[in-house]
């Protein structure tokens, strides 16, 4: 248990991550997600076929998601990408190249989404995912994760099919050399990848 609780730590974790990225150069942040984007598609089941992803609409401090989704697409696979409901639910919709990764806010609800014309698929589209990639603040080797406090991931991950890997996505730096908090609701990863390409497996379920 770390000596910090979430809120404390999720405070702490955001600063460090602004001045992370603030660090980084445009070439940096374009390697980073270059390296995201080979390091995930090693997670994709080869030769089975086009397969259902779910990758999230990276933030501007956020691990970058732009390159991944449109070299997922490319390679014909369907990618889905989170609407956050008014509940902290999360629905899914097909994301569209070009408008994924650096959008300035995440909007919490679907109503101005839905006014975009998506086409909301249900909390349990999920099950029909082949590998989940999800946001995080920092992971542990456990794989313990802490997010941005909603609890969205630990509500949608409910719904998942036990068999797809769920992988969260972490800056250089942000894989948590002690165990982060871990309450019962919190559904563990089973591995990472970092914006160098690093890939990482949970040592096991028990945190
Ligand atoms: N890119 C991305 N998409 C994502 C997530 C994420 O972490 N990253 N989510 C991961 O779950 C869900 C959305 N989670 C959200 C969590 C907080 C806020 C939000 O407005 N936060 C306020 C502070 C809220 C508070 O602390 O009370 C803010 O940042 O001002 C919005 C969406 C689904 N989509
Ligand atoms: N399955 C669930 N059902 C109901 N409430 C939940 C569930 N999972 C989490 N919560 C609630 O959501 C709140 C935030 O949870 P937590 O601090 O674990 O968020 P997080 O995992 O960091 O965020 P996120 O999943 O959005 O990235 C907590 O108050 C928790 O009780």
């Amino acid at each position: 248990m770390s000596a910090l609780d979430k809120g404390d730590l999720r405070h702490v974790l955001r600063r460090e991550r602004r001045e992370r990225v603030a660090a980084l150069t445009p070439a940096r942040r374009e390697a980073a997600g270059a390296a995201l984007a080979s390091a995930v598609l090693g997670f994709v089941p080869p030769d089975a076929g086009p397969a259902t992803v779910a990758v999230y609409e990276s933030l501007p401090d956020e691990p970058p998601t732009g390159e991944l989704v449109r070299r997922l697409v490319e390679a014909g696979h369907t990618v889905l990408v989170p609407v956050t409901l008014d509940d902290w639910s999360l629905d899914w919709t097909p994301a569209r190249v070009g408008t994924v990764a650096d959008r300035a806010t995440t909007s919490r609800t679907t109503r101005e989404q839905t006014a975009e014309g998506l086409t909301l698929l249900g909390p349990d589209a999920l099950a029909r995912c082949d590998l989940v990639v999800v946001p995080a603040l920092a992971v542990d080797a456990h794989g313990s994760r802490l997010g941005q406090g909603g609890g969205c991931y630990d509500r949608a991950l409910a719904h998942r099919d036990p068999a797809a890997p769920v992988i969260a996505l972490v800056h250089d730096g942000e894989l948590s050399p002690t165990p982060l908090p871990r309450e019962p609701h919190d559904v563990p990863v089973d591995g990472w990848v970092t914006t160098t390409g690093e890939v990482g497996r949970a040592s096991s379920a028990g945190g």
